[in-house]
């Protein structure tokens, strides 16, 4: 029998369903089980062509739309999400093996959130009136055109509506590639926006691996390229996107520094460092895995921390009591149990985890690792799964400068009760996403993205306008024109 999660086809073209079995098949693998729950044909040289011809001729329609007629489909397919939060959380869980319990409240409603939000802005993107004496000038904010998205494996629902949304409401049309790991949940957007009334066309979703992606960065009829990944995919992206002088924005890895001082509220801090680390089992992008603890609460820091770790319900995370869930894939599964060898090959001190969990499935359980030094590999790399790095500290200039030694810069987040303190260190930090007494919040509302190798641009908030839109100036003589001849 076909399992519920078999989409009707592999991708979404021009309003509806298209199949080409003729591309590489892509295996969805439910990362509880092990289980093959549905199969996805990459997308041929047909299919990318496709796409691309039908999303640059639905653009310029789209664009002479009002704002606020664009904003008005983007919010009617915002409450279609809601409505069917559920489901597209079940179908999430499916994708990805996070816990519906998080996937309830993380997933189809911050997509929902993203779509409300710019949906909202949408009939308020106006340029401004600028004086010249008796002349003047005027800007107009214009859509880029034609907009790729790629995704990554760890949020296939958000990432699709953190891109598609601010790129429909400035008046473009996008081609979305998800993950080859997560094909599913993008589609399913795709299918709502269309049922909540966007026209044909503008919103296009096709399956494959970094060839696809290639090949849509580099066809010469698109504008923009939003990716989400890691700083090696993100340096390919972005020097072939910069060969076609194209828009980009960047959202890449981390190995973001939380930085707990003496003073702060031990149990706060230890949810910080819970959040900042295990929440989709490790796998965020703005994880606060390296957890600097000033030495005089580092102890009851740590034993709080094995004491809550080992509260972690491991399970089937379609079951709502399970808040743990397995890595998305064998191979993800592989390379976090490689970092946790190096870890103790190379001297940190096992808290609590450590190891594969023993049932079916891709899950390693929560870890901690204390007395980690600066130079340990698993405090200089992404691991991108529930490895958490407790490093000490003694004075807070010295903590800074540890902190900022490392080519990432996503996030970072403070914990102390003195708030002067608190401002001026998350003032130093070099990171795009910050956070104080608090970890890894991700409000449609604020911006999001990083600084240095972490990327470029961002998403969310007001900014992500600026990226998905650009402004023409026209200037305005009221007089005769002087010339010199
Ligand atoms: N900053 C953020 O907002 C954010 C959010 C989520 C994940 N991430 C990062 O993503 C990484 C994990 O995701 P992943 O393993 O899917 O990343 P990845 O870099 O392996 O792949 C990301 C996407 O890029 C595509 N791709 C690969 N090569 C390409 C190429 N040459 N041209 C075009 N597309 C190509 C892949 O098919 C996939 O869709 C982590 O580093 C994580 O930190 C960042
Ligand atoms: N909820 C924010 C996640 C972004 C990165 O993984």
């Amino acid at each position: 029998m076909t399992h519920p999660a078999q989409p009707k086809a592999s991708h979404f073209i021009n309003g509806a369903y298209v199949e080409d079995t003729a591309g590489t098949p892509i295996p969805v693998i439910y990362a509880a089980t092990g289980e093959q729950i549905a199969t996805v044909y990459a997308a041929t040289p047909a299919i990318v062509e496709q796409a691309l011809s039908t999303a640059k001729a639905a653009q310029k329609a789209w664009a002479k739309m009002t704002g606020t007629e664009r904003g008005r489909i983007l919010r009617r397919a915002a409450d279609i999400m809601r409505e069917r939060n559920h489901e597209l959380s079940v179908l999430e869980t499916y994708d990805t093996g996070k816990p519906l319990q998080e996937t309830l409240v993380a997933d189809a409603t911050s997509g929902a959130d993203a779509l409300e939000y710019f949906g909202g802005l949408a009939g308020s993107l106006t340029g401004e009136h600028i004086p010249m004496g008796e002349d003047w000038v005027y800007t107009v904010r214009e859509a880029l055109g034609l907009c790729v998205g790629i995704g990554a494996w760890n949020y296939p629902t958000q990432i699709a509506c953190w891109k598609g949304a601010p790129a429909l409401a400035c008046g473009n049309s996008m081609v979305f590639k998800p993950s080859e790991t997560t094909p599913l949940c993008a589609l399913k957007v795709a299918e709502i926006l269309h049922e909540a009334g966007l026209p044909a066309g503008l919103y296009n979703v096709i399956q494959g691996m970094g060839e696809v992606g290639a090949a849509l960065v580099t066809d010469p009829r698109v504008d923009k390229v939003s990716l989400t990944g890691s700083v090696p995919t993100g340096k390919k992206v972005y020097a072939a996107a910069a060969a076609g002088m194209k828009h980009v924005t960047m959202e890449l890895g981390g190995k973001s520094p939380l930085i707990i001082f003496d003073d702060a509220d031990v149990e706060n801090a230890v949810g910080g460092a819970i959040n900042g680390n295990f929440y989709s089992s490790g796998q965020v992008c703005s994880n606060g895995t390296r957890v600097f603890v000033q030495k005089g609460i580092k102890e009851k820091f740590l034993a709080r921390l094995a004491e809550r770790t080992g509260a972690a319900v491991l399970g089937d995370p379609q079951d709502e009591a399970t808040s743990f869930g397995p890595m998305v894939t064998e191979n993800q599964m592989n390379i976090v149990l490689g970092y946790i060898e190096k870890g103790k090959e190379e001297g940190a001190r096992l808290i609590c985890g450590g190891k594969r969990a023993d049932m079916p499935g891709f899950f390693v359980e929560p870890t901690v690792f204390a007395d980690v030094t600066d130079d340990m590999t698993i405090a200089r790399e992404e691991i991108f799964g529930p490895v958490m790095s407790v490093l000490d500290f003694d004075t807070e200039e010295e903590v800074i400068a540890r902190a900022n030694d490392t080519e990432f810069g996503l996030s970072a987040g403070v914990f102390t009760n003195d708030f002067s303190r608190a401002h001026r260190v998350i003032g130093q930090l070099e990171a795009g996403s910050c956070f104080i007494n608090s970890y890894n919040d991700a409000p449609v509302e604020a911006p999001f993205g990083g600084v240095k190798a972490s990327g470029v641009g961002r998403e969310n908030s007001k900014e992500a306008i600026k990226h998905f839109s650009q402004v023409k100036s026209v200037y305005v003589r009221m007089g005769d024109v002087e010339a010199a001849f």
